[in-house]
């Protein structure tokens, strides 16, 4: 396909028909208005939208629909997205729509998409086929630069691949970057130095978005061997500009905070595919995708195909390294792999730093888990063996 196909599921008001509100959204969205106008001359005709398909689908109907390219700016997220996913959500006509997915024609991604993605970030850290285990360190906000140090050199001294800060966690006073960020680097290199690995640190340089680059630039002056954003928070091209930056050479781990206001309804608003599409064509690293048995409110099939979105070939892009997070914990880890396979990063906050006996203790943990499932032996059975494993299960159970 030359153009640019969407798929949305929408409910129609009572008084629409489904034809009508499909057309609707491509009129509205590409040559069309409320009513006929005079303005519209014959070549302006080619760049009318198309109804593709329509189907009932649970309470409502599925549709595609065909833009025309040329009504995209080649390049420009922010325009393609006030098309795909613009004033059609206003519409008076429609009670509820979803966009499900897009489909870009290769004119129409002519971005370089990660600079390391998952097999990058495996090089760095001297993996093949595990998942990574990362850790964020909890409480999300609090500690001060020292004690956060303290406990990201626990982690890594218990075997964590990566480690990160909170969403919220950018430059407050009680934890200022410079400080955290150089106490950080400085802890792991004493844990590289003992144990010989080297361990990710993603710092959170979310920021109004003129800052943004030159935020990521002085954190890696002050040694930075990850970068971290919010993504909706900051807006898509602030990841693009880091990622497009050439002086930022280390891998971007995006956080996807307040996505559930857009991706969480089933009936409204946009879903994470999209989503995970436009992250990795502007050179998201790692991308939090969601976990099929944590904490936050997840769709195990959708959360499949977003996955699948990442890593799947894609106009010869790297495969952006799929992140699972929140309320995980040794117990569920091999839930998470059985279902989204080993290209994952693993993450535990609470399942890490909540072990009973502490933050080493609950990286190695979490280490054993995935070890276990990597041996094809149960949780259960290798925690006989594995004294951290077998007190995480006890405090959490194994599911
Ligand atoms: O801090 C955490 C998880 O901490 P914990 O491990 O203590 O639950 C992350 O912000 C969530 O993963 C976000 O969710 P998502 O990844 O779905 O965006
Ligand atoms: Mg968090």
């Amino acid at each position: 396909m030359q153009d640019v196909t969407a798929t949305y599921y929408f409910r129609p008001r009572a008084d629409t028909t489904p034809e009508q509100a499909a057309q609707a959204i491509v009129e509205e969205e590409t040559t069309g208005t409320w009513t006929d106008i005079t303005t519209t001359t014959e070549y302006v005709r080619r760049l009318d939208g198309e109804v593709l398909a329509l189907e009932p689908s649970g309470n409502g109907y599925v549709t595609q629909v065909r833009y025309p390219a040329e009504i995209f700016e080649a390049g420009n997220v922010p325009q393609y997205l006030s098309v795909i996913a613009g004033n059609l959500f206003g519409l008076g006509r429609l009670e509820a729509v979803r966009l499900l997915d897009v489909d870009f024609p290769e004119s129409l991604v002519p971005f370089k998409g990660p600079k390391f993605g998952l097999e990058g970030v495996r090089k760095l850290i001297g993996t093949t086929d595990r998942p990574h285990v990362g850790t964020i360190i909890k409480p999300k906000v609090g500690l001060n630069p020292k004690d956060t140090a303290e406990v990201a050199y626990r982690a890594a001294i218990g075997g964590v691949d990566l480690i990160k800060d909170d969403e919220t966690l950018t430059d407050q006073t009680f934890c200022p970057l410079d400080e955290r960020l150089q106490a950080v680097m400085e802890r792991l290199d004493e844990a590289k130095e003992e144990t010989g690995r080297q361990v990710l640190y993603a710092v959170n340089i979310s920021a109004r978005a003129d800052e943004i680059v030159a935020r990521a630039e002085h954190a890696l002056d002050l040694g930075a061997n990850m970068l971290m954003i919010d993504v909706i928070t900051c807006g898509f091209t602030a990841l693009q500009a880091l990622a497009e930056a050439p002086s930022v050479k280390v891998p971007i781990h995006v956080h996807r905070t307040m996505h559930g206001a857009i991706t969480r309804n089933p009936e409204h608003g946009i879903a994470m595919r999209p989503i995970a599409r436009i992250v990795r064509m502007l050179g998201g690293d790692q991308l939090h995708t969601g976990t099929v048995s944590g904490k936050m409110s997840h769709d195990v099939s959708e959360l499949k195909g977003d996955n699948l979105a990442l890593t799947e070939p894609y106009f010869g892009l790297e495969p952006t390294f799929p992140v699972a997070s929140g309320g995980l914990h040794p117990g569920k880890v091999a839930a998470e792999i059985e279902n989204l396979g080993t290209n994952i990063v693993l993450q535990a906050g609470g399942g890490i730093h909540g072990h009973p006996e502490g933050t080493e203790a609950g990286a190695r943990a979490m280490r054993q888990a995935v070890d276990a499932f990597m041996q094809g032996i149960s949780a259960e059975e290798y925690a006989k063996e594995h004294y951290e494993l077998a007190r995480a299960l006890e405090k959490w159970g194994n599911r």
